[in-house]
């Protein structure tokens, strides 16, 4: 089995190229498509100049939908998740992703920030089930509806996961964080789409 790997990007023209190249390093991951949200910025270019396959959707539908267009254009037998906004990812990491999957050790792997910085190290370490970073079977991705889910994504995948018994092994990414929504934004801005976050996230803890 290879990889497809499908990365949600909302303006993150700094970052993605980045991850972009990490993932040419690793042979498994046979297919990289970057699947921009509506971006007003230069996700779009930087993705395809760093040779992914871009999905340049028109409008911001929310993570949700995006990862969903990403899976439907998706080849290959294992999805390989990655945020556009990490900072340090590696080769190895991918690695240690994916291979549970790829040995059907696992039927979904979700990384786990450690070392990387205090805030973001925290925010995992309080809620491991809303990391965006995971391989999954792909077969097993279709009975879920999570085009209307935007930051609700997650929670709705290890839910399901939960639910149907799926064996999930987590992954713990070593000397990697992400770019906080007050550093994309500034504070206020920032302040202000975290809460929306929270608020999308809630509904799916109660739904
Ligand atoms: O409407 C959105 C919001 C976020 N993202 C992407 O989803 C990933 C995770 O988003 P994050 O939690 O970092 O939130 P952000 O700080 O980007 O709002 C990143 O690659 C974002 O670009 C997306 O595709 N659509
Ligand atoms: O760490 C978090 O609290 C949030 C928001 O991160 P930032 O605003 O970028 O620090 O990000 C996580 O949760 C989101 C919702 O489930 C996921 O989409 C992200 O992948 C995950 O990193």
């Amino acid at each position: 089995m290879s990889v497809s790997a499908v990365i949600p990007a909302y303006n993150e023209e700094k970052t993605v190229g980045e991850i972009v190249r990490v993932l040419h390093e690793v042979p498994q991951v046979k297919e990289i498509i970057v699947v921009s949200d509506g971006s007003t910025d230069r996700t779009v270019e930087v993705a395809r100049n760093a040779g992914a396959k871009v999905i340049a959707l028109t409008q911001n539908t929310g993570k949700g939908a995006a990862m969903m267009a990403g899976v439907r254009e998706a080849k290959y037998g294992v999805i390989l998740f990655l945020d556009a906004d990490l900072i340090g990812l590696t080769a190895a990491h991918v690695v240690d992703l994916i291979n549970p999957v790829l040995l059907d050790e696992a039927d979904m792997t979700v990384g786990i920030f450690e070392r990387g910085r205090i805030a973001t190290d925290l925010a995992q370490d309080l809620a491991p089930f809303l990391s965006g970073q995971r391989a999954i079977k792909k077969c097993i991705l279709h009975d879920i509806d999570l085009e209307p889910a935007r930051f609700g994504v997650e929670v709705a995948i290890t839910r399901y996961a939960s639910e149907r018994g799926w064996r999930v092994k987590e992954v713990l990414l070593e000397d990697m964080s992400h770019i906080m929504k007050e550093e994309k934004l500034g504070l206020l801005r920032g302040f202000w789409a975290r809460l929306k976050m929270y608020w999308e996230i809630a509904k799916y803890i109660r739904y």
